[in-house]
């Protein structure tokens, strides 16, 4: 029989907000997001050290690989409790508890469109399934959850009814699920009041969902009005649109309303990008906290502004997510940033030079083009009549690539680093790692630099498409870069991507530029 472990700090209604974050189950349900047990304990462990109360490992009964990773992750011994899906069914209620979680989170959905459609079952019998499965969950000594799916579409009375019965059959937290997205604070905020009335003392729970773009204000909203845990995923994955962001909803509850949330945010960053390596799915640039540009600036004025004082254009520093700011020249940048972008780069300017150089950037801009640093430093080579030190230090001056079944993928490289030539060849798991890795071998004699980061993206369709690839790579100093490069051959274009920004961090490297100025290379963009 399992129980609910030992050294779980017991729940309450202090004022503590729990964060019930679901990205290893709805966030996985994703379309295309498939991840393995091993991916499973990798994100759940980064999970815990974030600080978040609850991991929703998964969903036992749906598969073999996730009865797998749930129980994996379970064996853990996190600090966050773990906790799995299990529909109103004894059989899933015995998977989850198999796979030894902390809670069950026992579902059933309640409007009458799932009702009649969907589960073709009457009220009440959903809520003799509802009833039954909790008690029978409970009767384990677990913790239990209960979920109204589609609950902001329900019949509040039928609800309040499933609530107040299943709070009598022994259910610890009542979730309040938005499933399709269509509820708004208000609303929200009623429903959270009439779970109060219906089942007082237990723990009320909202799962927003962002159909609407409505997630995060659903979730605030809901916690606003007395609920104390919410669902969420890094980065907001999950169904469709996606549920509300765990690192929005945190931090506007910790920023925004002074409410205890527990959770370390300078570790928000690093869990964004794991997730979305995991998952293959990247927050947009213009995500709030982890999108590339959350704390970028080009605008000459911001710019301008931030060197002055960043809480001018800046609401939080990056430092507070485990970011750091970035500057980027182009067609809205100002002779202050550009200045300080060159200086980073150990390039100092006078006035004509600076203002020569800035025409030309705008110039440029003006012609649609996205002004890269490597752009701006040959804006600056040609404005200045030399070579700033350590400018491609490396170039590619031969490539041959094997690859073929019953052969190991093979790449021999031709480097010209600095003023000689150096041969080498690597093996790989394919054409493109093989060249990456005997790229990052002749370097090494140089410079420790590593891939943290590749995505190649196809930007046309067809076998002739384009490809687009991005690199991320940081040497053994801390310096970070990204490169990208667009090309129909992705070995090509994988190599020139990983050739720039080598030279990117050499060119730091070489002016002790380290990012300990207040213009810093984020390392989110090239
Ligand atoms: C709102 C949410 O996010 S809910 C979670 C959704 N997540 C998933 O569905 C991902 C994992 N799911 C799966 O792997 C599969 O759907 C399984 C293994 C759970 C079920 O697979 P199958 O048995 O082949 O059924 P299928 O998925 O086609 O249909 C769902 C069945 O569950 C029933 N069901 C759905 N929700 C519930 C519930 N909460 N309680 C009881 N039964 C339910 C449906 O009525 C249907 O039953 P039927 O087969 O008797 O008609
Ligand atoms: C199972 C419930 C909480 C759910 O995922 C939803 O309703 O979206």
């Amino acid at each position: 029989m399992n129980s609910v472990r030992s050294g779980l700090d017991p729940l309450s209604s202090d004022g503590k907000v729990y964060i019930f974050d679901t990205t290893l189950r709805d966030g996985e349900q994703t379309p295309g997001v498939a991840l393995t047990p091993d991916e499973k304990v990798e994100i759940a462990r980064q999970l815990d050290k974030l600080g978040v109360d609850v991991i929703e490992a998964g969903f036992p009964a749906s598969s073999e690989g996730e009865f797998e990773g749930v129980r994996r992750v379970s064996s853990l011994g996190l600090r966050s409790r773990v906790a799995a899906l299990a529909r109103s069914v004894r059989g899933d209620v015995d998977r989850a508890l198999a796979a030894g979680v902390d809670r069950i989170h026992v579902f059933i959905a309640t409007s009458d469109v799932h009702l009649q459609y969907k589960l073709k079952m009457s009220r009440e019998d959903a809520l003799a399934s509802a009833v039954d499965a909790v008690s029978y969950a409970k009767s384990h000594g677990v913790e239990v959850e209960f979920s109204a799916e589609d609950a902001t579409r329900t019949d509040p009375e039928f609800l309040r009814t499933v609530f107040s019965e299943v709070a009598a059959a022994g259910a610890d937290v009542l979730d309040i699920p938005d499933t399709v997205g269509v509820a708004t604070p208000e609303r929200i905020a009623d429903l959270v009041r009439l779970t109060r009335e219906a089942a007082p003392g237990k723990i009320i729970s909202v799962h927003c969902h962002d159909d609407f773009g409505l997630a995060v204000a659903n979730s605030v909203s809901g916690i606003l009005a007395g609920a104390q845990q919410f669902h969420a995923t890094i980065n907001g994955i999950g169904e469709r649109a996606g549920n509300a962001s765990l690192e929005e909803a945190a931090l506007v509850l910790k920023f925004l309303y002074g409410k205890n949330v527990g959770i370390k945010p300078e570790l928000i960053y690093e869990t964004s990008r794991l997730v979305a390596r995991l998952t293959g799915i990247y927050p947009p640039p213009n995500k709030a906290l982890v999108g590339d540009n959350a704390f970028g600036h080009e605008s000459g004025i911001h710019v301008h502004g931030v060197l002055e004082m960043p809480s001018t254009y800046e609401p939080i520093s990056p430092e507070v997510v485990g970011r750091k700011r970035f500057f980027v020249a182009g067609k809205h940048a100002g002779s202050h940033g550009i200045e300080a972008m060159l200086r980073e780069y150990g390039i100092d300017v006078n006035e004509e030079q600076l203002r020569q150089i800035v025409r030309e950037v705008k110039r440029l801009g003006d012609m649609g083009k996205t002004v890269t640093d490597a752009d701006l430093l040959a804006i600056a080579r040609s404005v200045l009549g030399r070579l700033p030190a350590g400018e491609a230090a490396v170039s590619l001056t031969g490539l041959v690539v094997v690859t073929g079944m019953g052969v190991s993928p093979t790449a021999s490289v031709r480097i010209r680093l600095r003023d000689r030539d150096v041969d080498t060849s690597s093996v790989g798991v394919g054409p493109v790692d093989a060249a990456l890795r005997a790229i990052q071998s002749v370097v090494r004699e140089i410079a420790d630099v590593r891939l943290v980061e590749y995505r190649l993206e196809a930007i046309t369709g067809g076998s002739d498409a384009l490809g687009e690839v991005v690199v991320k790579v940081e040497d053994d100093l801390g310096n970070m870069a990204s490169a990208r490069s667009v090309g129909t051959d992705i070995v090509m274009a994988s190599v020139d991507a990983m050739v720039d920004g080598i030279n990117k961090i050499l060119q730091k490297r070489s002016t002790g530029a380290t990012g300990n100025v207040r213009v810093q290379d984020s390392g989110n963009r090239g």
